[in-house]
């Protein structure tokens, strides 16, 4: 019977809580999409959605019906992760999933805290930063798919949901989870329903995650549920673990897909090109998913077995708006996305067993054509990034997060499975 119950609203995001939960000593399984069948056996259980740029009512329907099987299952609290940039629109999904989830759950507070200090993201008087940039001079700007134009968490969330929002500030969170608890009330009396908490160190996180150990709902990045598995045992409903993060050893060919346009992405292809066989895709010259494929097709023949290769569709700004401009957001993505599916599937057939892939959304296009039911948890390669085991396929994988990882990750990831 799980404790915690997650819904996370991309893949990397889930294998990313998944990653934390580990280390804070919990057994932690990712469930891919809404659990159909008995959940497995765990103290966490993570379910991945591909929810964050999902239409608002199918969002909302999937997470509550994550949220459903995560109950029945027995979770006595339930986490609803969503980026440490904050990735959203103005229409959601973060605060209508957020509110469709305090009503199941009778909530009448739900704090928000994105911050990730070990990855740069810090949140001061309600204020996101990636490093020492406000989000919206980070280059999240430039998302393909949910660009952040505003780093006031205050006024983001404000702007997706019916339901006002407060700020815990800095200075009250530094003084620790006594403090903090006293401004989750003094909110909610003042007819506050979602709290932006700020957090610039782990010590800040953990004080945080305390201060919410009743709380039926607590939403963030990866970083506020640090906090959530010491409320478990200090309750005595947690035992020591020690053996959270094994994962079989792996073999087989080695490869990396790329769909994240992020600068993190972009400069560890730059990397990657001098040291493995690197294709990149040009979907504005290509703007057809079976000729890219096919392309892609053409070119892995004959590069598998030495080491790993790489195939990207990523591109620079300037690049995505153009094949925006010409197909639509959307559809630029779908497109990008189910080519870099289609690869992977091919590159799976011909022998790859450790796969690593870049993107959230590519991450989820990527793990749904597969047909992975369940994904185990290993050690982390960096921050964030852990490897993976999917039983059901005997295949390592690592899913990226665009803005995770230094610049050699493509090359140093295959050094760890
Ligand atoms: N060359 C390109 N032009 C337009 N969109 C692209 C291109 N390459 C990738 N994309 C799309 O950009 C989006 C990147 O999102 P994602 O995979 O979540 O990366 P990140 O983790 O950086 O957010 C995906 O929908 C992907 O298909
Ligand atoms: O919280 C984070 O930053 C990550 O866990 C995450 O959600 C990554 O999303 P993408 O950048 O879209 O991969």
């Amino acid at each position: 019977m799980p404790l915690l119950g997650c819904i996370a609203d991309d893949f990397t995001g889930a294998t990313d809580l998944a990653s934390t939960l580990v280390r804070q000593g919990m057994r932690t399984v990712q469930v891919i999409g809404v659990p159909e069948g008995p959940l497995p056996e765990a103290d966490a259980v993570v379910v991945a959605l591909k929810s964050r740029t999902a239409p608002v009512a199918d969002a909302v329907a999937w997470s509550l019906a994550a949220c459903e099987a995560l109950l029945a299952a027995g979770a006595r609290q339930i986490f609803h992760k969503y980026c440490s940039t904050f990735d959203s629109t103005p229409a959601g999904n973060i605060g209508p999933v957020t509110e469709a989830l305090m009503k199941r759950l009778g909530a009448s507070l739900a704090l928000a805290c994105p911050a990730f200090p070990t990855n740069g993201r810090t949140v001061f008087q309600g204020h996101l930063f990636v490093g020492q940039a406000l989000l919206n001079e980070s280059g999240m700007e430039k998302h393909p798919l949910t660009p952040m134009t505003d780093a006031n968490l205050v006024r983001v969330l404000a702007a997706q949901t019916d339901g006002a929002v407060g700020l815990v500030p800095f200075a009250t969170v530094d003084q620790g989870a006594v403090a903090i608890r006293r401004a989750f009330s003094g909110l909610q009396d003042a007819g506050r329903r979602h709290a932006i908490v700020d957090a610039v160190t782990d010590a800040h996180l953990m004080a945080i995650g305390e201060a919410a150990s009743l709380h039926p709902l607590v939403t963030g990045g990866s970083g506020v549920a640090m906090g959530l598995p010491e409320n478990f045992r200090r309750a005595g409903a947690l035992p020591p673990r020690d053996d959270a993060a094994s994962l079989p050893p792996g073999g087989g060919h080695a490869a990396v897909v790329a769909g994240s346009c992020s600068r993190a992405t972009l400069g560890q292809i730059g990397l990657a090109r001098d040291h493995m066989p690197t294709l990149e895709l040009d979907a504005l010259a290509t703007p057809d998913a079976d000729a890219l494929t096919a392309q892609a097709l053409a070119w892995m023949d004959g590069k598998l077995g030495a080491g790993p290769i790489l195939i990207a569709a990523s591109a620079p700004p300037d690049k995505v708006a153009a094949l925006q401009e010409k197909l639509g957001r959307e559809a630029a993505g779908a497109l990008v996305e189910d080519v870099m599916a289609r690869v992977a599937e091919a590159l799976v057939a011909r022998g790859v067993r450790r796969l690593l892939v870049a993107g959230g959304e590519t991450s989820g296009a990527v793990v749904q054509k597969l047909g992975i039911a369940t994904l185990r948890i290993g050690a982390e390669i960096d921050p964030g990034v852990p490897w993976c085991f999917a039983e059901d396929a005997g295949l390592h994988l690592a899913l990226k997060s665009g803005n995770f990882g230094t610049r050699d990750f493509f090359v140093k990831a295959f050094d760890h499975v």
